[in-house]
């Protein structure tokens, strides 16, 4: 049988195989001799052990699309990054962070400002306007509007999904909107699950309909930034790119330099006041800690 891993315990995989069950499987298959380690989001073969229980064998890992560091994950086809309106207030630096981390590990990001009713239109039509400007898809919801909830759930349709964002924004509404009553995992092995979701930190798919599955990240942190050089960085802000060719400097870092096409594109307003600060910000910090 064809699965997918959604979750991984102490030796333990749970296989998801696509309909609506949950396999808790061993891996003891042919691919250990590979030396390699089964991730959340691996697709893999699997030979059902005991249909009743609910257990299986891993015996084959597909090849996969990618391979994530934070969070060890297999397979995600993109990270929709979920900000509130208001309440909280968006930190526009913590998801240009998150925009970084992703752009670092090739993972296509669409940003979702949630709580749109609680918005007054001003702040919306800003926020549109810088990321698109960034390249990126944006889009507003309403955790209790219908209409939000199908264009979330178009979004998601037929890919796994990473979903990252601070506490308090709504993901969870969100989510819990999409996952339809009758595509929610059955049996004793789901349960076991569903009980201990909220106790671990590992990460976890969600299967959402066939084809389609979303991860909580808990642990989603944009920490791994920090592994970058400093002079890396702009690389990940895409909009820069455009005007590079207009700095004076081979390896221009838009910082201190004179004749920098990046800043001179700041200024003239063709690229966004607060991309650029966080961009500086980030830089900074970079470079402060590559001191030590
Ligand atoms: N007005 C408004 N409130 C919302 C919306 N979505 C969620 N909320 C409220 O915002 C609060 C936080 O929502 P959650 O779904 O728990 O947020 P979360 O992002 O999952 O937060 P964590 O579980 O802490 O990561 C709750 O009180 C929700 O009822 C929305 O679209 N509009
Ligand atoms: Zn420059």
């Amino acid at each position: 049988m064809r699965g997918k891993i959604i979750k991984g315990i102490a030796g333990f995989y749970y296989v998801h195989d696509g309909i609506s069950k949950v396999y808790e499987c061993k891996a003891k298959g042919v691919f250990r001799s590979r030396k390699i380690k089964p991730l959340v989001g691996d697709d893999v073969e699997f030979t059902v052990l005991d249909e009743k229980e609910q257990t299986g064998n891993i015996t084959d890992i597909l090849e996969r699309k990618n391979e994530l560091i934070r969070p060890a994950v297999a397979n995600i086809d993109q990270a929709m990054i979920v900000f509130a309106v208001t309440d909280p207030e968006p930190n526009l630096n913590l998801l240009d962070r998150f925009l970084v981390t992703m752009e670092m590990q090739g993972v296509p990001a669409v940003i979702c400002f949630n709580k749109m009713d609680l918005g007054t239109g001003e702040r919306e039509r800003e926020l549109r306007q810088i990321y698109e400007a960034a390249g990126y898809s944006v889009y507003f919801t309403s955790a209790n509007d219908k209409e939000s909830v199908d264009m979330v759930r178009e979004l998601l349709k037929g890919k796994t999904t990473a979903l990252a964002g601070p506490s308090g924004v709504g993901k969870s509404s969100l989510t819990n909107q999409i996952q339809p009553e009758a595509a929610m995992e059955t049996g004793a092995i789901s349960e076991k699950i569903r009980r201990g979701r909220h106790t671990t930190r590992h990460s976890e798919l969600f299967f959402v309909e066939p084809e389609t599955f979303v991860m909580d990240t808990p642990g989603f942190s944009s920490i791994y930034v920090e592994s970058l050089k400093p002079e890396e960085l702009s690389g990940y802000f895409p909009e820069f790119e455009d005007f590079v060719p207009d700095c004076r400097f081979l390896g221009c870092v838009h910082v201190g330099e004179r004749e920098c096409g990046v800043k001179e594109a700041v200024k003239e307003g063709k690229l966004a006041v607060s991309r650029y600060e966080n961009y500086r910000l980030i830089y900074e910090e970079l470079k402060n800690k590559r001191r030590y």
